[in-house]
């Protein structure tokens, strides 16, 4: 009996074409598949598969297919049969496709290696195969590409970290940095760590700071400018007049740029400066406006290609990126090229988030080991001069990398204290740590509820989504009077009762309108649902409908399809013309009518870029958009909200990850209430579920 009876170009293509029928491959995969066998008649079957399947699994963000991983867990590699369709027919009429298991069975990866072996499809580095493989790693060329472009811009980065450290005088580096960080916040958890990133950064062209929320990134990174402010103020190359860095501030999102808009001015006037020689200089040349990273390149319409690039660089020192675990590699790729090569790269991020969904890990990638530390004993005996820190020896290694001498985590939260459940649970999911997640359910937290719920339970639902309310039995466990802190656990009523008392009574005062639109979309950020799945009972699209119908009800909103006032919208594809970016959030008002004339629908968005500003967009022209009361995991990121329902399915499936949990976490500020409507169990498994995404970023 042959091992693989799908090896023969008939059978593969009927395969895929049955993988194509049921969405399981996207059309663009196939397409591939085909076009590599026009191409090459005589192509081996299971180099078409790998290719197919390498194309497949950058849809799903990872930048190659993983030949060894996928032998060894198929269905789990390649998240097929993908959600929704485990373990039954979908289309009962028609045949069910081979599981990619059965496909694959009796196949080794010397086998494989040997079936890719051919040298007009499959290169081994530069060259113009569509196809490279790197060892086990099978590359679409463009983004083997882009992550040959990404290691060697970060290497060459980091090489100057040495000419750096040498061009910065002890004597002069440690006084900013004590102004810095004054004794009294070192005595504090963490405030070392902040100053010893500082440090580090200052004499490193490229230099990564992850921690989880709260941990002062932005506050880290204010100071952190300063300090090459006042260097750059202080001690000017020789030869030139002192003159302010040019900085730039950008995030991969339009909804992260205008979050980090919104906090880093205050950050900035709050700085404490004492003692600095230039002190109102430095602090005017810290810049408070953050863009996306797409306006910064210049994006050109309907093309992948910047305005920015290798042969037009950007004219700055330093760029930050906040929010970099959003960052994918053809961005990366992007961003690298167009950076000067004496310019300053500064990565802000947690790396434990979900990455980007499209191809490429980049931050989680690079921050590996960044819990390790790996500091070498130069680094740490460095530091120990510069910041008068130490770095405890578990975290020294002799043989780290230069990289990871350049990566910082912070590790003490500031926003959750040590009581908080939010900030344990996080913790606990974070680090896979099944029996510490049960443990936190079996206290008592001021700021986090467990709301088991029936399908049919439409009066708890009601409740939870109206007022924030979490009660009735199983709901685990109530905070004691103590503790309660009802303030902050909103519900959508609370938006929608700004909506219509806080309403202008007329539409003459643009000041008042914007003013209205601004509390609004404040009251909506006090409460967000979020959901794992597109899918099911339990998917975005189901709960979307459920939870319009019980605000219909509730008479909160006058109808629950089409364009009402009250209906919040999410951008889920970038829109230049408007100056709408994915994810961007808006919530649909009722302007107050002008003289003779109908109140008018128009939908209020941040004006992110421009700060405080209000964006008035007509719901006719915004072509891609979704009702928002609800938001996938995914979509969700770079928001955060006072209170979160994180609703879970009944039942698991590939997408339920660690990282996914630990995002949806880490995006409530005040409450957390998580929804199970399945069995507890359920949490173990995904708690245990890490997302691996192939990549060979770290591994020349
Ligand atoms: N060294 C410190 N001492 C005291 N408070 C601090 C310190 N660093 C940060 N904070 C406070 O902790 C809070 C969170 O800081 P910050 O916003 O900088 O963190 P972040 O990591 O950027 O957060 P996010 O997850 O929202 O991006 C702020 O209120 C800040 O003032």
């Amino acid at each position: 009996m042959s091992h693989a009876p799908f090896d023969t170009q008939a059978a593969l293509q009927a395969v895929l074409a049955s993988w194509a029928e049921r969405r399981w491959l996207r059309p663009l995969d196939a397409a591939f598949a085909d076009f590599l066998w026009r191409e090459v008649p005589d192509a081996p079957p299971f180099l078409i598969l790998a290719a197919a399947l390498a194309s497949h699994q950058l849809g799903r963000g990872h930048a190659c297919l993983d030949l060894a991983a996928t032998l060894q867990a198929p269905a789990l590699a390649l998240s097929l049969p993908p959600e929704g369709e485990e373990g039954r027919d979908v289309l009962a009429t028609t045949e069910p496709p081979p599981l990619p298991a059965e496909v694959l069975a009796g196949w080794s990866l010397d086998r494989w290696q040997a079936a890719l072996d051919h040298p007009l499809l499959v290169g081994c580095g530069a060259g113009d195969t569509p196809l490279v493989r790197v060892g086990p790693r099978l590359y679409l060329r463009r983004y083997w590409q882009y992550e040959q472009d990404v290691h060697r811009a970060i290497e060459r980065r980091l090489a100057r970290s040495a000419t750096l450290q040498a061009a910065l005088p002890l004597d002069i580096l440690r006084p900013i940095l004590d102004g810095l960080f004054p004794p009294a916040a070192a005595g504090e958890a963490g405030a070392s760590w902040q100053k010893m990133a500082c440090a580090l950064a200052a004499c490193s062209g490229f230099c990564i700071l992850t921690g989880g929320p709260g941990t002062g990134k932005t506050t880290t990174v204010v100071r952190l400018l300063a300090l090459l402010q006042a260097l750059a103020l202080a001690a000017p190359l020789a030869g030139e007049p002192p003159r302010p860095l040019r900085i730039r501030l950008a995030a991969p999102t339009g909804k992260a740029a205008a979050r980090l808009n919104e906090s880093i001015a205050g950050v900035v006037t709050r700085l404490s400066l004492a003692g600095f020689e230039q002190a109102e200089a430095v602090r005017a040349a810290i810049p408070v406006k953050v863009s996306t990273l797409h306006r910064l390149l210049g994006n050109r319409p309907d093309s992948r290609h910047f305005h920015h690039h290798a042969g037009h660089p950007l004219a700055l020192d330093v760029l930050v990126i906040d929010e970099a675990s959003m960052i994918d590699l053809e961005m990366m790729a992007a961003v690298l090229a167009a950076l000067p090569a004496s310019a300053r790269l500064i990565l802000l991020g947690d790396k434990d988030q979900l990455a980007s969904v499209e191809a490429g890990a980049v931050l989680g990638e690079l921050c590996r080991h960044a819990r390790a530390g790996r500091y070498t004993p130069a680094t740490r005996d460095w530091l120990a001069a510069a910041s008068g820190e130490r770095i405890d020896e578990s975290l020294v290694d002799e043989a780290g990398s230069a990289l990871a001498q350049t990566v910082v985590m912070l590790r003490h939260s500031y926003r959750f204290s040590a009581a908080s459940g939010i900030g344990q649970l996080a913790e606990a999911v974070n680090a896979g740590d099944a029996v510490r997640v049960s443990e936190v359910w079996r206290h008592t937290h001021a700021d986090l509820a467990l709301l088991p719920l029936d399908a049919a339970d439409e009066t708890r639902f009601a409740a939870l989504v109206i007022d924030g309310a979490v009660a009735g039995p199983g709901a685990n466990p109530a905070p004691p009077a103590g503790l309660a802190q009802t303030a902050f656990r909103y519900g959508y009523r609370h938006y929608l009762t700004t909506l219509s008392e806080a309403r202008p009574s007329s539409v003459a005062n643009q000041n008042a309108i914007d003013d209205w639109a601004r509390r609004v979309l404040r009251a909506h950020g006090q409460f967000q649902v979020l959901c794992a799945l597109r899918r099911g009972p339990w998917g975005v699209a189901s709960l979307n409908q459920r939870i319009a119908r019980v605000l219909c009800a509730a008479a909160l909103i006058p109808a629950s399809a089409g364009w009402y006032p009250g209906r919040p919208v999410l951008v889920t594809r970038n829109d230049y013309g408007l100056g709408l970016m994915n994810g961007d959030i808006g919530i649909t008002l009722a302007l107050p009518p002008a003289a003779d004339q109908e109140t008018k629908l128009r939908v209020a968005f941040p004006a992110g870029d421009a700060g405080q500003g209000i964006k008035w967009i007509l719901p006719s022209r915004l072509q891609a958009v979704e009702t928002a009361y609800v938001l996938t995991v995914h979509k969700s990121q770079g928001s955060e909200f006072g209170h979160v329902a994180l609703v879970l399915p009944a039942t698991p499936s590939p997408i339920l990850t660690r990282e996914l949990l630990y995002t949806g976490i880490t995006r409530a500020r005040a409450f957390l209430t998580l929804v199970m409507p399945g069995p507890s169990r359920l949490l173990d498994v995904i708690v245990q579920r890490q997302v691996l995404r192939a990549s060979g970023l770290l591994a020349e």
